[in-house]
């Protein structure tokens, strides 16, 4: 279970921010590894005093281990011929890094795997990097053996798209019932750089897809926006960023607004300080009514979903089919990063170098 991981405990937000600015395929800097330390010391205080505002951390390895073990736990019913599953967590920043990961499965013998991204929806900056990732440790020789395929996204899914809706659902179901219909759904996910976007990168596409899906599922009852959130730095962002989107609709007298974080699967600082404690704040100033759509995190519905993806994966498999989408094979037209090719390539030989 790929994804990026967040500090467990205030005191490793350093190490976090440090992989995070270290990592070229998220963001590409001069002299990265001079500068990346340097940005992180910088920023650590300011997101350390965010991780101390909701509790003290991250909870997603928490949430990723539960979710996974929920996953492989059913998964051993719905696909008997590969049981028994284990599931194992990699992060891309944060404990379990990878190596750890690696070192875990060699200890069990594992000869097979799934490399199953836990971001919905593809960026080269999310899941790419992660695979990218497996992929140098594999060269390096430390999932050597491994015979791999790869989930790599899973955003219009009906089992996640039935999740996200019923905590919709939920969140519109606290807004007295005469008012109900007229709440605007606001999907919010994390920005990306326009540079990214205009390489090519399918994230933007790939999230408005689940934002379409699960829209017809509600039955288009409300009206609804997808905003992006969470943008860093003074470079140009997809926008229209959800901060200026509340403000927007207050002024509109839309003052009745669900919230709904739609490209991240558990709780983070994006949702529990950015989204509840800054723009909730916010919003109350401008007299507004909002209330955020849970994130998936324990949703028995969601590890359903999650079990059905990968054994639905499997019985393609079983059924001849190659070791990963027809989708990820195609490169940004407007790429030049020498893994992501190699990358590809890797996969599709089922991880042999
Ligand atoms: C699907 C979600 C995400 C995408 C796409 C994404 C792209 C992206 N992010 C940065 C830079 C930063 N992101 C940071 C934190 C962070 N990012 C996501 C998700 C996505 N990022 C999450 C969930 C988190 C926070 C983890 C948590 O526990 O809450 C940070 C660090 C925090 C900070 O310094 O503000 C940076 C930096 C870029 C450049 C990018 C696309 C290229
Ligand atoms: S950046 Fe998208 S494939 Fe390389
Ligand atoms: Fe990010």
């Amino acid at each position: 279970m790929l994804n990026m991981g967040g500090p467990a405990t205030v005191s490793e937000t350093h190490d976090f921010l440090r992989n995070l600015f270290l990592d070229g395929d998220l963001i590409p800097l001069p002299f990265q590894s001079l500068i990346a330390p340097w940005i992180a010391k910088r920023r650590t205080p300011q997101i350390e005093q965010q991780y101390k505002d909701i509790g003290g951390g991250s909870p997603i390895l928490r949430w990723s281990e539960l979710q996974g073990e929920g996953m492989a736990a059913l998964l051993d019913e719905l696909h008997p011929a590969t049981a028994p599953h284990k599931s194992y967590v990699a992060f891309r920043y944060a404990r379990p890094l990878s190596e750890e990961t690696a070192r875990r499965m060699k200890e069990d013998g594992v000869k097979r795997a799934i490399a199953f991204s836990q971001y919905p929806q593809y960026s080269c900056s999310t899941t790419g990097s992660s695979l990218n990732d497996i992929y140098r440790k594999s060269r390096a020789g430390l999932f050597s053996g491994i015979d791999w395929s790869v989930i790599d996204r899973w955003g219009t899914h009906p089992g996640f798209v039935e999740a996200v809706a019923q905590n919709i659902e939920s969140a519109l179901g606290k807004f007295p019932e005469e008012q109900r219909g007229d709440a605007v759904v606001l999907f919010s996910a994390h920005s990306l750089p326009m540079s990214v976007v205009n390489r090519g990168d399918p994230y933007v596409l790939e999230v408005s897809a689940t934002v379409s899906a699960v829209m017809n599922r509600l039955g288009h009852t409300n009206p609804y926006r997808l905003v992006w959130q969470s943008q860093v730095g003074p470079s140009a962002w997809m926008g229209p960023q959800t901060r200026d989107a509340l403000k927007g609709l207050a002024r509109l007298g839309k003052k009745r607004v669900v919230l709904v974080p739609i490209a991240f699967t558990s709780d983070h600082i994006e949702t529990l300080y950015e989204l509840d404690l800054e723009y909730g704040k916010e919003a109350h100033e401008l007299g507004m009514e909002v209330h955020r759509a849970e994130s998936l995190n324990g949703s028995p519905v969601f590890i359903r979903a999650l079990a059905d993806i990968v054994a639905q994966h499997l019985k393609e498999k079983d059924a001849g089919a190659p070791p990963t989408s027809v989708q990820m094979g195609l490169r940004c037209p407007g790429c030049s990063n020498v893994t992501c090719a190699q990358q590809k390539s890797f996969f599709a030989r089922s991880g042999t170098l």
